[in-house]
Formats: structure tokens, sequence, C-alpha cells
């Protein structure tokens, strides 16, 4: 196993798949929309507003995480994060989370524990809770997480609703993970700020809802890259994004990393994904909510995705497959 020996003999494989099954259920508390838990053919759960927001996310061993840069508990915590941040950036609030795990045979029992640990730490700091899964025998771990949300009889706010002259704003951080990639790439540890950021995200999973009750036009969590994200609200909406850089934050942090790299730490804020920030877009006379700064404007269709007015002239998000 990557990262990781077995210890002793306690594997998946001696423990059994229904072995592990209790192992990783037993004793977990259940989010209040739960009627029937973990245990049967499906779990039961409310459906606060008789609508239900769903999405899934996977992570792949050796593409989303390495177990010698992150602990299993990172990884779980990162599994269901990105998922949660996606039911944010509909402006909803997450109501459970089911969650697939595939392993290796020889993988130990505690990193599937404490996989499962990271996972419903994440799902209690949104509220809500673990209430099913399955697990495989798989060639390297493999996560797919299915989470579920609730609008609070808000409509959900689509990737599609920009309209020139809104304004473009962001909640959460940009180019952290990113930084934290290019240290741990190039072996390592130091600075655990962006190094953390990498290992698990920390969106802003409350200012989903607040944005929509503010009046947010389009909305979308960051997990590609900035610009990357902006130009599926611009195709989805039919409008053009331009970003000013003197209204986007570089943070010292990154500043000092990028010096330290010989990388350009504007270029992480821009286009480096998985910190799970939320974008979105506002009527122009919108009074921001707390924690969300304005970086742009909507324009007129046909000009893209735009910086201070030019095209962006490098990748400007993470494509697998590329
Ligand atoms: N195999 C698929 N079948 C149907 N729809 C899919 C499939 N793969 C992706 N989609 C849909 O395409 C849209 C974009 O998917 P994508 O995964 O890029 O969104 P995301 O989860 O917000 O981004 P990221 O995966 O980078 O977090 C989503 O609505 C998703 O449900
Ligand atoms: C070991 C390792 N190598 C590379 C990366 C970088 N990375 C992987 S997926 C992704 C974007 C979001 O993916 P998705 O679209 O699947 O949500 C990025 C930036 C990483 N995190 N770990
Ligand atoms: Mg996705
Ligand atoms: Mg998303
Ligand atoms: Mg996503």
């Amino acid at each position: 196993m990557d990262g990781r020996s077995a210890q002793g003999d306690d594997t998946v494989a001696a423990r059994g798949e229904f072995g592990l099954i209790r192992a990783v259920t037993a004793g977990r508390s259940q989010p209040s929309t739960t009627l029937l838990g973990p245990g049967d053919d499906a779990a039961v759960v409310a459906a606060p507003d008789g609508r239900v927001v769903v999405t899934t996310d996977m992570l792949v061993q050796g593409v989303h995480f390495r177990l010698d840069w992150s602990t299993p508990e990172h990884v779980g915590r990162r599994a269901v994060a990105v998922n949660l941040a996606d039911v944010a950036a509909m402006g909803a609030v997450p109501t459970s989370v089911v969650v697939g795990i595939g392993c290796p045979s020889d993988t130990p029992a505690a990193l599937v524990t404490e996989l499962v640990d990271g996972m419903a730490a994440e799902a209690g700091r949104a509220r809500t809770g673990v209430v099913g899964g399955d697990m495989v025998r798989a060639d390297q771990i493999v996560i797919s997480i299915t989470a579920l949300g609730d609008l609070g009889g808000r409509p959900p706010v689509t990737r599609a609703g920009a309209r020139p002259g809104d304004i473009v704003a962001v909640c959460g951080r940009l180019g952290w993970a990113a930084a934290g990639l290019a240290v741990l790439g190039r072996g390592f540890r130091s600075p655990v700020g962006v190094v953390n950021a990498q290992r698990y995200p920390e969106p802003p999973y409350a200012a989903g809802p607040t944005a929509a009750l503010a009046g947010a036009t389009a909305m979308i969590d960051v997990s590609d890259g900035l610009l990357a994200d902006l130009g599926h609200i611009a195709e989805s909406s039919d409008v053009g994004i331009d970003v000013q850089t003197d209204r986007l934050p570089v943070p010292q942090k990154l500043t000092d990393v990028g010096s330290a790299l010989g990388a350009d730490p504007l270029h992480w804020v821009l286009t480096g994904g998985e910190d799970h920030a939320l974008a979105a877009t506002f009527p122009s006379f919108t009074d921001l909510p707390e924690g969300w700064i304005r970086i742009g404007s909507v324009l007129l269709p046909d000009t893209g995705v735009t910086v201070d007015g030019q095209a962006y002239e490098r990748e400007t998000g993470w494509e697998h497959w590329r």
C-alpha cells in the first residue's frame, strides 16, 4: 500500500466486507433528516421542501490524493467537502451523504475506518452525516460520494442566470491548494498552511445559501480553477466575464511560496482548483454578504472570460486526461 503498511493482519480482507461495514457504521450519529440510516437496502431521508439537490464527485488515489501526502482522514474529509461544496454552490444546505469506497485486499482496516472518520467529521462540520455507502475491492483507493441537499424553499442558483451588468464575487480561498500541490510536488512538507489546503479544502458552505438569499444570479464552486469555472458560468449564461486582478487579493503566504518555488502566485489564484471557494454573480446594486468580495463584472456575450480585459494565455484550470 502507498505510504502505509498493513498493521499486522488487520486488513480489510481479514475483516471481511460485512465486518468492515459494521466497523465503519457502528456508533455514528445521523443527520436529523435521516428516517432510516445504514443497514437496509437504501437509506430513507426527509426532503423538507419536496425537492432534492443531488450531486456526486469521485476521488482516485494517485489522481486526487497520495497517501504519502495526506492521511486517510484528510482524504475522507476532502472527499465529502468537494461534494458539499457543490451542494452549497446550488444555494442548498446538505441533508445527507452516501459514500462508496474501493480498496485493495491488503489495505489496513484502520485506513478505511480513518477514511470514514474523516468523511463523517466533514459531514458533521456541515451539520449532516453519512447515511449509507458501499465498499468493494479495487486496485487502488477509489472514493465516490453522493451528497443530497435542501433548497429551503428557494430556487436553485444555477450556472445559467448571470446577466450583463452583474458583478462577479468570490467567497473563500483561491490558489492555496495549488500552492500546496507545488510544494508537495517538489518534496517539501511546509509551509503547513498551503500544504493542508491541498490535503483538504475548507469550503465556505454557509456562503452558498447566504448568496442565494442575497439574490445571486449564478453560482459555482471553484474546483478546477477560477477562470475555468467562471468559464462554465459564462458559457451556461451566454455572457462574458472580466476578472480584475487589482480586486483579487494575492495573500502574502502565496507570494512567499511563489518566490521560494519560482512560481507566479497570481496564476495559482486565477487557475488553481481544489480550494472550493464559491464564485457567484449578483445584480450590480447588491450589498454583498459578509465574506464575499467583488472581483469582476459580467459583460455582453462573446468575450469569454478575460483578465483585465485580455484573454488569459496560460491554462485556465485543471482538466482530466489533458
Ligand atoms: N457521466 C456523467 N453523466 C451525466 N452527467 C455527468 C456525468 N459526468 C458529469 N456530469 C455532469 O456534468 C456537469 C459538470 O460536471 P463536473 O464534474 O465538471 O461538475 P463539478 O462537480 O461541479 O466539477 P468538479 O468535478 O471539478 O468538482 C454536472 O452537472 C455533472 O452532473
Ligand atoms: C496526486 C495529485 N496530483 C494532482 C493533483 C491536482 N488535481 C487533481 S484533481 C484536480 C482538480 C479537481 O478535480 P475534479 O475535477 O476531479 O474535481 C487537481 C488540481 C492532486 N490533487 N493530487
Ligand atoms: Mg464533478
Ligand atoms: Mg462544482
Ligand atoms: Mg464538484
